[in-house]
């Protein structure tokens, strides 16, 4: 995998391997006298020189705890580069997926292959912060939290033959299945969306929402900016009100707004806010949304998701069934419209 961001001579590159099966985690800990030492970690450590991070990240799993994960499914998450002030590291990470034998043969193995301890915990508890664990990896549980599958609201124009477009957009996106994770993207102005966000969030407040940063809607999970707004930003970085409490999921569409997304990923965790958590990269097929937009097709959509330093879900021509599929090709989850909700009926 290329790094994309210029990493300082000194910095000391480390696979990270989360490993998980259904929703246990591993976490070894470590020891006092180690780098930041008394704290739990995700089994791995440092790439050798001409080693691929993937390559240093199977054979640290072996050498530290016995797994082979050669052929388990792995899953980037992304780079990031973190300054201890006594050393600056940059963190590979990848979910790596065991299978149930594999699971069932390390469930209760206490011990890894360096006299360390090992535990399995609950998602939920990893994610609430009940393990502490180096600072660094802060950015790492955001992006566990990251929906790999998101619905894209259908805009309000596609209700424009209703007799009342707002209210039949509102009842189409009410029959969402629970707890849907939706980018709830109307393309209508800034007032008109607010309503609406607001107002089907009141109804289903079990939707996990995901808000563009120009709409002021009162509860959101997620901000998200798209290539233009980050593209600006990057050119001037004042001329961008981001919102800086809330995770970032940005959209892409080629290497320039990829290069951006690292820039501000990067800035965002130097600067203490809470990080971007993924990209949206699209279009990956040819979509009845945008028709003119030529398809990336997987072997490119693939080579500019590897550029990425955050979890990158694949968009475009796709249905949620495909998420393994998008896997293969680097991807953390998938998105779409058309197939991943209820049909339209006006
Ligand atoms: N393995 C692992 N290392 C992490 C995590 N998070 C994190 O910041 N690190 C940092 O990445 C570096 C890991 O390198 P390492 O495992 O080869 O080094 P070490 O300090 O454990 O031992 P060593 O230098 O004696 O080999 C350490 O500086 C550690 O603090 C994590 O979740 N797992």
């Amino acid at each position: 995998m290329p790094a994309s961001s210029a990493a300082q001579p000194s910095t000391v590159h480390v696979a990270v391997a989360v490993i998980c099966h259904q929703a246990r985690y591993l976490l070894g800990f470590r020891a006092a006298h180690q780098h930041q030492g008394n704290r739990y970690e995700f089994v791995g450590g440092k790439i050798e020189a001409n080693e691929t991070p993937i390559r240093a990240l199977c054979r640290e799993v072996h050498e530290e705890t016995g797994i082979v994960i050669d052929n388990s499914p792995k899953r980037k998450l992304g780079r990031l580069q973190h300054d201890y002030g006594d050393k600056r590291v940059c963190l590979h990470v990848y979910e790596v997926r065991l299978d149930a034998v594999q699971y069932a043969e390390h469930q209760h193995q206490a011990q890894g292959l360096e006299g360390q301890t090992l535990t399995w915990v609950d998602k939920e508890a990893l994610i609430a912060g009940r393990y502490p664990l180096p600072a660094a990896n802060a950015t790492i549980l955001a992006w566990l939290e990251l929906p790999s599958v998101i619905t894209i609201s259908y805009p309000l124009s596609a209700f424009a033959t209703a007799r009342d477009p707002m209210q039949a957009w509102l009842a189409h996106h009410e029959r969402l299945a629970p707890k849907t994770a939706v980018y709830l993207r109307l393309q209508t102005d800034v007032a008109a969306a607010t309503t609406a966000i607001d107002t089907l969030l009141h109804l289903r407040p079990d939707i996990y929402a995901i808000v563009p940063h120009t709409v002021h809607a009162a509860t959101r999970e997620i901000t998200h900016l798209n290539q233009r707004t980050l593209l600006a930003w990057q050119a001037a970085p004042d001329s961008v009100d981001i919102d800086s409490e809330r995770p970032l999921l940005l959209s892409c569409h080629d290497e320039a707004s990829i290069d951006a997304a690292n820039q501000l990923a990067q800035q965002r965790l130097n600067n203490g806010l809470s990080p971007v958590v993924g990209l949206l990269l699209s279009p990956v097929c040819a979509t009845q949304t945008h028709p003119d937009a030529s398809p990336l097709g997987w072997a490119a959509w693939s080579a500019l998701a590897a550029r990425a330093d955050v979890p990158v879900i694949a968009l475009g021509g796709l249905h949620p069934d495909m998420a393994e599929q998008a896997a293969d090709y680097g991807a953390y989850g998938v998105a779409g419209i058309r197939e991943f909700q209820p049909a339209l009926i006006i």
